[in-house]
């Protein structure tokens, strides 16, 4: 059932803090300032800090559940529906409107929840918070305070580290809780006409607040652990897991002290949305605490925001003083139950229960297995197995080449990471959108393998290939004459030739530098544009110097 309510409900003079999450930037790797994670994050002005500080670093992220449905209606979810368009009585808190509890919601938290090692609570229950925004109708948001669907649990993530970058480096963070909760609406602030405008299609969506304990120590670090939940999230399902588009967004929980010490006064960065600005808001955050502490000063318990212009933290609200939740039982809604295959209580339909151990067996291929996989049945290096996780599709792309192809697994991954990739990236390309397919690639690797092209050709026809998208290698080899020449006769007679112009080169072979030979294989290779046997021409030079 949905309301009627006019475009925008309009609240006048309502002022909340700015609403982030409007950037379109979405993220496929992760750099940031931070080189080391226990170093000092660097800030655009240098001044001396205490060596001895450390950043702590704790996240709350709020991961839209991907449902068709609302947490406790049936109205619809879909991202940039006309506003206001899917809110139904109970979404606008109309009184006598009661919630009625999505499945769907409670299956997908229970499934992240085991991603996360976590364990499930049988019981859990639901809470009311309140607070006052125009966006949230009802005044208060049911949440799960007091027994949250899943507790204690961890979560391993890994980085590139090490002097030259290039070695992973494995962390893990704890997760205190998963909670069920629903999302707010939306205000949007229109500044000319000091209005502020409400749209409640996000009201009442179902979210999984994942509670991390202060584990972390700096930006990359967060980034890090964020990216591999979003992986997490996409191949449970659970979560489309869209920064840009709001479906995760995270609070950065921030505090400095000196290890050994209790943790510093915590401040909390809201609503990031994009884990580039997450780093960056955390090193920000470490370094100005560190600059405060340093000079005297106490850091405030206090909510800020990520300007992303300037690169700073703002203050938005003074916690400490404003916020008292009132946190009370919802007493609409009864314990949520949930059981496994055998201990179903009589009387009580399977079928009309969640049952713990089938959403279990249920689990697919999560990232941190699949990237063991990779490298234990392919061979292939721990940091390239990251890089094939982490680009959507990519797995299943190498994947098919290495089916279709009798070469070993090792050379195709150098054609995935460098050609493919580097393709890619100059483009700003998703896998699913390279022209060149995995049988192209396939083909190409083929004929190479078979000794019927050169490796230099074979980089030629990749970009050939890239080009025309419908043609095929053999087909580019012929049309391009690309073949490896090797009619003995000829290269004999191009082998002369540059034994007769580079005596210099074959008095140097003769008295013993062997090396020199690389030489005039290369200008074999210049005078065939790359096509000369490498085989062949060696022995023939070698042959002709001896
Ligand atoms: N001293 C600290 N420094 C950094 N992070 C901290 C510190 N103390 C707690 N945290 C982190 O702060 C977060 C607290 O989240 P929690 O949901 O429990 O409370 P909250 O922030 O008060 O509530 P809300 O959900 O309303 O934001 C956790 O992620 C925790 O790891
Ligand atoms: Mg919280
Ligand atoms: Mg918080």
């Amino acid at each position: 059932m949905l309301l009627h309510i006019s475009k925008y409900i309009i609240t006048r003079h309502l002022k909340r803090a700015p609403n982030i999450y409007h950037s379109n930037i979405s993220f496929r790797r992760i750099w940031t300032s931070c080189q080391r994670c226990q170093i000092q994050p660097q800030m655009k002005t240098k001044r001396h800090v205490s060596p001895e500080m450390v950043g702590v670093v704790g996240l709350e992220i709020h991961a839209q559940i991907h449902s068709t449905t609302k947490l406790f209606s049936s109205s619809q979810v879909k991202f940039s529906a006309p506003p206001n368009s899917l809110v139904s009585f109970f979404d606008a808190s109309l009184p006598g409107t009661l919630p009625v509890l999505n499945r769907r919601c409670v299956e997908a938290a229970v499934m992240t929840g085991l991603a996360l090692n976590c364990t499930i609570n049988k019981k859990s229950l639901f809470d009311r918070k309140h607070y006052f925004y125009a966006d949230m109708p009802a005044g208060y948001q049911i949440t799960q305070q007091r027994l949250p669907i899943a507790v204690d649990g961890t979560l391993t993530y890994s980085h590139l580290g090490g002097k030259k970058r290039n070695q992973v480096v494995t962390k893990t963070v704890r997760i205190k809780q998963i909670q069920l909760e629903q999302d707010s609406g939306k205000s949007l602030h229109d500044d000319y006409r000091s209005q502020t405008l409400i749209d409640l299609n996000r009201a009442g969506v179902g979210l999984m607040e994942v509670v991390m304990e202060p584990d972390m120590s700096c930006g990359e670090e967060a980034a890090s652990a964020v990216r591999e939940l979003q992986l997490i999230l996409q191949a449970l399902g659970t979560c489309l897991g869209n920064m840009s588009e709001g479906q995760l967004r995270v609070d950065a929980n921030v505090s400095v002290h000196r290890p050994g010490e209790p943790l510093g006064v915590r401040t909390e960065v809201k609503n990031i949305n994009s884990a580039r600005y997450l780093a960056r808001a955390i090193d920000y955050e470490i370094q100005r605490q560190m600059e405060i502490v340093q000079a005297g000063g106490t850091v405030l318990n206090e909510t800020r925001a990520y300007d992303q212009k300037s690169g700073n933290t703002v203050p938005m609200r003074d916690k400490e003083g404003l916020q008292d939740y009132r946190f009370m039982p919802e007493p609409n809604l009864p314990p949520l139950l949930l059981y496994d295959s055998e201990n179903v209580p009589e009387g009580l339909d399977p079928t009309q229960v969640v049952l713990i151990d089938r959403l279990r067996a249920e689990l697919p291929e999560l990232p941190g297995i699949k990237r063991a996989r990779l490298v234990e049945t392919y061979g292939i290096l721990p940091e390239h197995s990251f890089i094939l996780v982490n680009e959507d599709g990519l797995v299943d792309y190498f994947e098919s080449v290495v089916k279709e192809t009798k070469a070993e697994p090792r050379k195709v991954i150098g054609w995935v990471m460098q050609e493919l990739l580097g393709a890619l990236n100059q483009q700003n390309l998703r896998v699913s959108q390279s022209p060149v397919s995995p049988s192209a690639l396939a083909e190409l690797v083929n004929l190479l393998e078979a000794g019927r092209i050169s490796s230099s050709a074979a980089k030629l026809i990749f970009q050939e290939l890239w080009k025309s998208p419908g043609k095929s290698a053999e087909q580019i080899v012929v049309e391009l004459d690309l073949g490896l020449v090797n009619d003995r006769e000829k290269l004999l007679r191009i082998c002369q030739t540059v034994v007769d112009t580079h005596p210099e080169q074959v008095r140097a072979i003769r008295s013993g530098n062997k090396r020199v030979l690389n030489k005039l294989i290369g200008e074999v290779q210049k005078r065939t544009k790359g096509r000369a046997d490498p085989a062949l021409v060696r022995s023939i030079l070698e042959e002709q110097t001896s």
